[in-house]
């Protein structure tokens, strides 16, 4: 996406600030303005002296960029207008400084969010965890409308939560590997990647969400008995998100608290639950509109299809990501004692409902020689421009 030429000042149409303007901005790049720290610089507070308006400035490390390449960069950022994207306000090129300035946002980083959030809050839902990747991968994919980078670390798959629908997890996973790939020709689209995810941010917020074990046989169809199974939860995640949006931790039930913090007995857990395919409904989802179900059951096959035979098999399937996605640089790893040494690691440990513990996918390919890519590579992080945004769940987070 960079610019392959020489390129003139006066086509970039983002504004240029002086270095003394940034640094009168920033109280001199003070330590309390600091904002945090990427892998090709520092990110500070401050506030523009000439309109008031509070921006993040990045101060890219001084052996980064030559100056052309860097207005290529600035250049091709400035012409980068989403919803889900930071926006450029300008840059610095002064001398040897390189400085990128940003619209700020207020709420905080994904990884924030994700990792470092107080413990007197609920972590992240397995809903909202799939609308922010649904709307992060939306922003890449305008970002850069070809294959996945390597290092996407925009995959809201760190859990804590203990709170997910298996077979969505699986296909998650499979998404994952296939983006993770060495070959950037075997990686998908961005354009597929968010096809995929959009059947797993979407039509899941009705899908039924409070499955148990059954004593009893009762009267599903057999597509119910046939591994759509969503784990057993104590509560549905439309409480969570009632919670979420009420901001109100207090409501949280012993039960649910050690859940979160018991991987293992949760593991088990779903063990039995899944082990037994023996599924009863909850009543919320036998009053559920019925087309709203078998949207949602098509859908899922949709996905199921992409991901293993279907327009994702280009990509290969589910099951043979196992050994090559332990082989590449993949966080996301399912960690499950039985199947530490299996070859199909990935399906088989989530098949048998272990629990995910990914983390942001690593950002080992940043030496890339491709200045596009480091670009991208560095603005794959996503921060949020409100905690609203947050609370409202809608997936438009922002990458930076
Ligand atoms: N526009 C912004 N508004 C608010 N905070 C920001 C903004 N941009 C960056 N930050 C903060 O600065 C940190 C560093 O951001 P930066 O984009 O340099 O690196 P990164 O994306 O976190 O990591 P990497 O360089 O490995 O991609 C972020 O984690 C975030 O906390």
């Amino acid at each position: 996406m960079v610019e392959n030429r020489d390129v003139e000042i006066g086509d970039i149409e983002t504004q240029s600030f002086t270095f003394r303007e940034l640094a009168t901005a920033t109280r001199n790049f003070r330590q309390e303005c600091l904002l945090g720290e990427g892998g090709f610089g520092r990110v500070y507070r401050g506030t523009l002296a000439s309109t008031g308006q509070v921006v993040a400035v990045k101060q890219l490390d001084r052996n980064g960029l030559q100056r052309n390449e860097f207005l290529g960069e600035v250049l091709t950022l400035s012409r980068l207008h989403h919803p889900n994207l930071v926006n450029l306000i300008g840059y610095c090129a002064d001398g040897d400084q390189r400085l990128l300035v940003h619209e700020l946002m207020s709420g905080g980083s994904l990884e924030d969010h994700l990792l470092d959030r107080p413990a007197e809050r609920k972590p992240l839902n397995w809903f909202a965890r799939m609308k922010i990747t649904f709307g992060t991968a939306k922003g890449l994919e305008h970002s850069r409308n070809s294959r996945t980078p390597k290092s996407i670390q925009t995959w809201p798959i760190h859990f804590s939560t203990s709170n997910f629908p298996e077979k969505d997890l699986n296909q998650v996973v499979a998404i994952a590997a296939m983006c993770l790939q060495e070959e950037s020709s075997a990686r998908p689209l961005m354009s597929d990647v968010v096809t995929a995810l959009s059947f797993l941010s979407t039509d899941n917020d009705h899908m039924p969400q409070l499955i148990q074990p059954s004593e009893e046989k009762d009267g599903l169809d057999e597509d119910d008995k046939s591994g759509d199974g969503y784990r057993s939860e104590e509560s549905s995640d439309d409480e969570d998100r009632a919670n979420e949006h009420d901001g109100d931790t207090s409501d949280h039930r012993d039960d649910e608290s050690s859940d979160n913090e018991d991987g293992d007995s949760d593991c088990r857990d779903h063990q039995t639950v899944t082990g037994s395919k023996n599924f009863t409904t909850s009543s919320s989802m036998k009053s559920m509109d019925e087309s709203t179900v078998s949207s949602a059951r098509k859908n899922s096959r949709r996905l199921e299809e992409f991901t293993s035979n279907g327009r994702g098999s280009q990509y290969g399937s589910v099951s043979s990501y196992g050994a090559s996605s332990r082989s590449s640089h993949c966080n996301a790893s399912l960690h499950h004692e039985s199947s530490k040494n299996s070859k199909n690691s990935w399906s088989h440990k989530s098949s048998t409902g272990s629990k995910l513990e990914g983390s942001p996918v690593s950002t080992s390919g940043k030496s890339s020689s491709s200045s596009s890519r480091r670009t991208r590579e560095r603005n794959a992080s996503s921060s949020f421009s409100s905690s609203q945004d947050l609370e409202d769940e809608t997936g438009s987070v922002k990458s930076q």
